[in-house]
């Protein structure tokens, strides 16, 4: 059984820094045994304002972060998936596309999916967000695809709230879904294993959250709980959380953190065999 791994760390506005903690995160996962490692959405950078998150995303082939992350995972023999920044594809710099990618073993950037869902909030007495004024929502679903831990579907943190986009990858047969994320600390608390549990649950798959942690700036924490459950809806693994009532680190103080777990095919095919989901089509529309 391949083992997996999932890592969890505070990004800043500084890329050397996060390239430094992800490396360290690769290098504890090849150590650890593990076959892959999913890592944070916006593991390259975390702005401390909408400006600063257009004036520092550039090209992955210019990106110190990315290439950095490439040569690691190249020089480990270790496939990654990364939630990162790019440019628009129209070349305007008005906005971002908010982006998991798949690094292979040797390196290559061979997998993309733009994040479709943009979290654009105002909650009372917890952050205001608007995602939007700075991101561009993709406006496609990128096809399962063999990775050496399993057939991977690839979404991104808010798009979790959002049955839809899984039920669809596990119906082009995925059996892996991944949602880097960096879930506000209010809504992580009440909201994330639940909904990470359900995804898996309904879709009976993997589902990989690999999650930041911590004080990135004065303006936004994370909520941290990274976390991977199996396919019958069970937390097989999972790093520290920000509780009720504490006060988020801030990224100095942060250590990266790993969890592992294996992939069980058996228990994939076990679990879709034992329950059975045969949809009603002729009853409520098909999503
Ligand atoms: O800002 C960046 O650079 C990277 N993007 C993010 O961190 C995004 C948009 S602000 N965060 C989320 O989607 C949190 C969702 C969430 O917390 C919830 O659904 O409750």
């Amino acid at each position: 059984m391949p083992l997996a791994a999932c890592g969890q760390f505070c990004a800043t506005n500084i890329l050397s820094a996060n390239l430094i903690s992800c490396q360290t995160l690769l290098r504890k996962a090849a150590s650890g045994g593990a076959k892959a490692l999913f890592l944070p959405e916006a593991s390259d950078y975390i702005s401390t304002s909408p400006e600063e998150t257009l004036k520092l995303c550039v090209p992955a082939v210019e990106s110190v972060f990315v290439r950095g992350l490439q040569e690691e995972a190249k020089r480990l023999a270790l496939p990654v998936n990364v939630g990162i920044h790019e440019p628009t594809l129209d070349g305007k710099k008005d906005r971002v596309r908010n982006m998991s990618i798949w690094i292979d073993e040797r390196g290559e950037i061979v997998e993309r999916y733009q994040k479709l869902h943009v979290f654009d909030v105002d909650i009372e007495g917890g952050p205001k967000i608007v995602e939007s004024r700075t991101t561009e929502p993709g406006s496609v679903i990128t096809p399962p695809f063999d990775t050496v831990v399993g057939k991977l579907g690839m979404l991104i943190c808010f798009d979790l709230r959002f049955p839809e986009p899984s039920l669809q990858l596990r119906r082009l047969g995925a059996d892996i879904i991944s949602y880097p994320s960096a879930f506000t600390i209010p809504t992580g608390q009440v909201h994330f294993e639940i909904l990470l549990r359900a995804r898996a649950i309904e879709t009976q798959s993997y589902v990989f959250a690999a999650a930041q942690i911590g004080k990135h700036n004065e303006r936004r924490s994370s909520y941290g709980h990274t976390m991977i459950v199996d396919p019958w809806g069970k937390v097989v693994a999972e790093c520290s959380r920000v509780k009720v009532g504490d006060v988020p680190k801030p990224a100095g103080d942060v250590e990266p953190e790993i969890c592992f777990a294996e992939v069980d095919a058996s228990l994939l095919e076990r679990v879709r065999r034992e329950v059975p989901l045969k949809r009603r089509f002729d009853v409520y529309p098909e999503v």
